[in-house]
């Protein structure tokens, strides 16, 4: 499902912070990548969720080579690839509701009416009352604007879905919910999972094969 080939990414000049990696997450396959703060473990997630362009190697989704980076990567590949990130506050705009904020990517790909029943069928399994989905950002708890972020990231059905220090800011028990929404949708859908994260003890659950980051470059 998902390829990186030889992946040298980073933002100074002359300076890699993921240098000539490569790893390969199959379908339906659960990859977790762990590593200390600042190995480069978010740098590696956000180019393969194409929100960041490396300097060198190639990325493929679903065997095909991805063509354009954050705002040049065409739709049909960014909608493959789901992503949640560790802040949500930093993840959503403010300005919308959660429910609103669950449909973005439906509106955005001009598919809002169609996907209407989904997403608040996935907002109610998620476990967001019809209350909290009239709030904004700021009216929520952290939970709780995880939990729209994940249903966000899952509204379109990618193949593959990518959580990056997902529950880091989390409880036990809305870490074990969202972990639920995620196995149940992998379930269903035959979804990729690669999560990217610090804590052995919950990669190790969560995923079929655990790798380290490497540290040399
Ligand atoms: N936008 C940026 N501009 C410049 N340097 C950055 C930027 N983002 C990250 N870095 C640097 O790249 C390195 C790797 O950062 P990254 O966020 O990928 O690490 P990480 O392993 O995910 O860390 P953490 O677990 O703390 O989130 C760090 O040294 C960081 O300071």
């Amino acid at each position: 499902m998902l390829e990186l080939d030889r992946v040298t990414a980073g933002y100074d000049r002359g300076v890699p912070v993921v240098a000539d990696l490569s790893l390969a997450v199959g379908e339906g396959e659960a990859v977790g990548l762990l590593g200390p703060s600042g190995c480069g473990k978010s740098t590696l997630a956000r180019v393969a969720a194409l929100l960041h362009r490396p300097w060198a190697g190639t990325v493929r989704l679903a065997g095909e080579p991805v063509t354009g980076f954050r705002f040049r990567a065409p739709r049909a590949e960014r909608t493959r690839v789901g992503v949640v990130f560790q802040q949500p506050r930093l993840a959503a705009d403010p300005r919308l509701t959660l429910g609103d904020l669950i449909a973005e990517p439906a509106r955005a790909t001009g598919r809002g009416a169609e996907l209407a029943d989904r997403a608040a069928r996935l907002a109610d399994d998620i476990g967001l009352t019809p209350a909290l989905l009239g709030r904004r950002p700021h009216e929520v708890s952290d939970g709780q604007l995880q939990r729209a972020c994940l249903a966000r990231a899952l509204l379109l059905r990618p193949g593959l879905l990518i959580c990056d220090e997902m529950t880091a800011m989390l409880d036990a028990s809305t870490t074990a919910a969202l972990a639920a929404v995620v196995e149940e949708y992998r379930r269903e859908h035959g979804a990729a999972l690669l999560a990217v994260g610090h804590d052995r003890v919950l990669l190790r659950r969560w995923c079929d094969r655990v790798l380290d980051f490497p540290t040399g470059r």
